[in-house]
């Protein structure tokens, strides 16, 4: 319980200029956890994740990563890997040597053939280990970057918007690289305007807005915190799901029925505690529920409303 945190700051400013990019950011990400960051344009989410990767420093604050604190020296911190602007590659080079390169200027120790081989099986890229990086694709070259990364067994993986340009084949081997990394307590700290790809990989998120963080938590804490939702509900009997949902306490059901994959699909407005109340009676009644999700994301809702207003002020 008490490992300390792969990431730990406190009140971490930076300014270029006269832009403040971070204004205050307290943060802890805790080992074995994939953290996201999520936030409008030119929020600050990259110069956060510069001062991880140490190719920054923060103007005033504290920053520790992985127990240490980190100084002003512009190098990467000791277990940290990953990269933001995309990964920095030799587009003459193939993807084996690529790898093979960026772990002879890390040392050598770990340019060892094994692992090369291992880290491009597992983003994917065995088949076309041998092409240059200069024909890879945008989603080719982020996979190519997260196997450079996993050569050197980070502790704490930062990465920006490493969902870009993935196909789903691309997006499946991503997902579970991370998620193997998270369960063997690696911390992954990573940005993305996908918010089904947060949602599916992180269990905390931290929401910034011009600078500034509007929420930092798990996302069960989120839906919680949330006002209604939206939800689209697809049963074996619409008529009946309209009338029960029409008779349960704090359950607001939308004028017309809307067309979801060519059934008939209700629309209700409700907090989850009301939710499960319908659920209940819907079941009871022996009305089939075929499916029940909200229309928009609970993270998405959560990102519009604690944003928006921000945005609006500017
Ligand atoms: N090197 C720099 N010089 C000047 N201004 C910068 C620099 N880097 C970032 N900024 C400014 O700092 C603010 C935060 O930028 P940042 O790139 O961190 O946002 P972001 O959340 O990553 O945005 P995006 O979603 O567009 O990638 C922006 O106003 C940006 O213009």
């Amino acid at each position: 319980m008490d490992t300390p945190p792969a990431v730990r700051a406190r009140g971490i400013t930076k300014c270029f200029g006269e832009v403040v990019a971070l204004d205050g950011i307290d943060l802890d990400v805790a080992q074995g956890q994939i953290h996201g960051l999520v936030g409008p344009n030119g929020a600050g989410k990259t110069t956060l994740l510069g001062l991880l990767l140490g190719l920054a420093a923060a103007d005033s604050g504290s920053l520790d990563i992985l127990d240490t604190p980190v100084g002003r020296a512009l190098t990467a911190p000791e277990g940290v890997a990953g990269f933001v602007d995309g990964p920095g590659l030799y587009p003459s080079l193939t993807a084996r040597q690529n790898l093979a390169a960026l772990a002879a200027l890390r040392g050598g120790r770990r340019a060892r053939g094994a692992g090369i081989d291992d880290a491009l099986d597992q983003v994917g890229l065995t088949d076309v280990a041998a092409d240059k990086a200069r024909g890879f694709s945008l989603g080719m070259r982020q996979r190519l970057g997260l196997a450079a990364a996993l050569l050197t067994r980070p502790r704490l993986l930062v990465l920006d918007e490493p969902s870009n340009g993935l196909d789903p084949a691309g997006k499946k081997h991503v997902h579970g690289v991370l998620t193997r990394l998270a369960a063997e307590g690696t911390a992954v700290v990573l940005s993305s305007h996908r918010m089904d790809d947060l949602e599916a990989l992180c269990s905390e998120v931290t929401i910034l807005s011009t600078g500034r963080i509007v929420f930092t938590g798990p996302l069960s804490k989120l839906a919680a915190e949330n006002s209604e939702l939206d939800y689209r509900l697809l049963t074996s009997d619409p008529q009946t799901a309209r009338r029960i949902a029409d008779g349960t306490a704090d359950v607001h059901v939308a004028g017309s029925a809307a067309e979801w994959r060519g059934a008939e699909a209700l629309v209700v407005r409700a907090l989850v505690p009301a939710l499960d109340e319908l659920v209940a009676h819907l079941v009871r009644d022996g009305v089939a529920i075929r499916e029940l999700a909200p229309v928009v994301s609970p993270l998405e809702a959560a990102f519009l409303a604690l944003t928006e207003p921000q945005e609006a002020g500017r």
